[in-house]
């Protein structure tokens, strides 16, 4: 009889990397998971060291395969998903990075930015790859990291020093040296043209950054290379590769237009499949590759939200009034509702659809009745109000209203936040059974490569709802409850930089 054989995805994200894995039903067979260090350097400067990212997921990888008892000859591919956006920059020879990798949320190049949006740049980079001129994006943080280290630039230009996303690191470092990377991740670095599929010459120079230094482009499924045997005891086929929020809209199986799916973790990334045209959006949202597969290449709209499931570390390692993520729940339930608090989770600046790196953090309304739990309550809520504001501007774009929103991420499994955004966005919300929908897409697109699953017919019968929540609140006190919101946002803006 012919074995059983899973499909590996590799999931590094932004607090920690995990290693899960598959089989053909779509069910999780095994996960191991290492959180790894977050470095802040100066307020809003986030960096994480290579070597950790890099060793944990080995790690990770190598005990699930050894916790289900399997081997590498088990495993019929390998899909990877990754922290979008964050840089890493390498030395091609001795493989080691030249210093932290700056990660996505980082504002080291804020005034950068703003430099690059007076000297009229703007439209430029916005009509050739979709995206705003905002530090979190991967080309002003190469620029950074080539301005910074005297010769460097010289270096890249003669392909000595190498640029990746944090797939594109795995790769190299995996296959033993392969340079190349996906469509998906390389949209999200400011230097890709989403319409030619290639790099942009006029935006390399625009940044100053040689060509010779950045990794070839694949489609998101197909072959990436091979695993060099030391690493999984063996070799095992690459042949899936996705930025994390783009294999979750297709772990979510939002393969028709006008499907989307929204993902909490650390930010909130909502994704809504705009088809094979890339239409530009007319209320700050983002143009951004979803996946290239069987040669076409499907296109997103993206609201990207910087802080959601982080504002509750901070209110565990920042504040100290809960021990755990999890203990937000009770003690938000401790009170009925926020009683007009409202939390503004501008802790590095402000996303999609505001993009105002200077924008900060922000507690408004408190009161002399005002308690931990009513911060709690209002920390959760406020991931729901900036999927509102996220939500709102889809809508108008698409110029239709979402009947159903799917939902997944580490902090989806909380109930009241679900209701409260159901409620808020007066639209259903859909949780599946395998939340783990970022490793899932990161699968799918392997296990397709490979013939593992036959077409997305059959990945999206795969999908199960888990459960539904559907809007309950009464439309005046939605309304203004979002107006309140959305002043405070507004007194948040510009606080760095004022
Ligand atoms: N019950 C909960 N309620 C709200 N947020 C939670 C809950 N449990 C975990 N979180 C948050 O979810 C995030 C983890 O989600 P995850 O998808 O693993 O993130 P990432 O992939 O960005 O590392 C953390 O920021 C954590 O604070
Ligand atoms: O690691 P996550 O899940 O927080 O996702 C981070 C995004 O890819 C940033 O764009």
């Amino acid at each position: 009889m012919k074995k059983t054989k899973f499909i590996l995805a590799l999931d590094q994200g932004t607090t920690s990397s995990r290693a899960i894995l598959f089989d053909h039903s779509g069910q999780i067979r095994g996960v191991a998971q290492q959180e790894f260090r977050q470095i802040l350097p100066q307020p809003g400067h986030v960096e994480h060291d290579p070597e950790e990212i890099w060793s944990s997921q080995l790690a990770v990888a190598r005990q699930v395969i050894e916790e289900a008892k399997l081997t590498h000859d088990d495993i019929a591919a390998i899909g990877i998903t990754n922290q979008r956006e964050t840089v890493v920059v390498w030395d091609r020879e001795t493989g080691k990075p030249i210093q932290n990798a700056i990660v996505w949320q980082s504002r080291i190049t804020a005034d950068l930015c703003d430099q690059l949006t007076r000297d009229g740049m703007a439209d430029t980079f916005r009509n050739k790859t979709g995206l705003l001129i905002d530090p979190y994006f991967s080309g002003t943080k190469i620029k950074y990291i080539l301005d910074r280290h005297p010769g460097l630039r010289a270096r890249a230009q003669r392909g000595e020093v190498l640029f990746g996303t944090v797939d594109s690191f795995l790769l190299w470092r995996l296959t033993g040296g392969k340079h190349v990377t996906d469509y998906s991740n390389a949209s999200r670095t400011l230097l890709y043209n989403i319409h030619d599929l290639d790099w942009d010459d006029e935006l390399l120079t625009a940044l100053d950054i040689p060509r010779a230094m950045l990794p070839e482009v694949l489609p998101s499924s197909g072959s990436f290379g091979e695993t060099k045997p030391e690493f999984l005891g063996g070799v095992i086929p690459i042949a899936g590769v996705a930025g994390d929020q783009q294999a979750a809209t297709f772990g979510q199986g939002c393969f028709e237009e006008g499907s989307a799916k929204n993902t909490y973790g650390t930010g909130c990334f909502m994704l809504m499949n705009i088809g094979e045209t890339p239409k530009l959006s007319d209320n700050r949202l983002l143009t951004t590759i979803g996946w290239g597969i069987d040669g076409k290449v499907t296109y997103c709209l993206e609201g990207s939200v910087f802080v959601a499931g982080a504002i509750v570390q901070w209110l565990r390692d920042g504040l100290g009034i809960i021990a755990e993520s999890r203990d937000v729940e009770s003690l938000a339930s401790k009170v009925d509702d926020a009683d007009d608090v409202i939390v503004v989770p501008a802790l590095v600046g402000l996303g999609a659809p505001h993009w105002d790196p200077h924008a900060r953090g922000a507690i408004l309304g408190i009161s002399r009745g005002t308690t931990a739990a009513h911060i709690a309550r209002a920390s959760i809520e406020s991931m729901a109000f900036q999927t509102r504001d996220v939500l709102d501007a889809m809508q108008q774009d698409a110029g239709t209203k979402l009947k159903i929103l799917k939902v997944d991420g580490g902090a989806c499994c909380n109930d009241a936040l679900m209701q409260f955004q159901a409620d808020i966005l007066d639209t259903a919300v859909q949780r599946p059974k395998v939340s783990e929908t970022t490793a899932l897409g990161a699968a799918y697109l392997a296990g397709l490569a490979v013939g593992y699953w036959k077409n997305l017919k059959a990945v999206k019968e795969n999908w199960a709802l888990d459960r539904e929540f559907t809007p309950a609140m009464d439309p005046e006190i939605r309304e203004s409850r979002y107006h309140k919101w959305q002043m405070a946002v507004e007194r948040s803006k510009g606080w760095a930089n004022s």
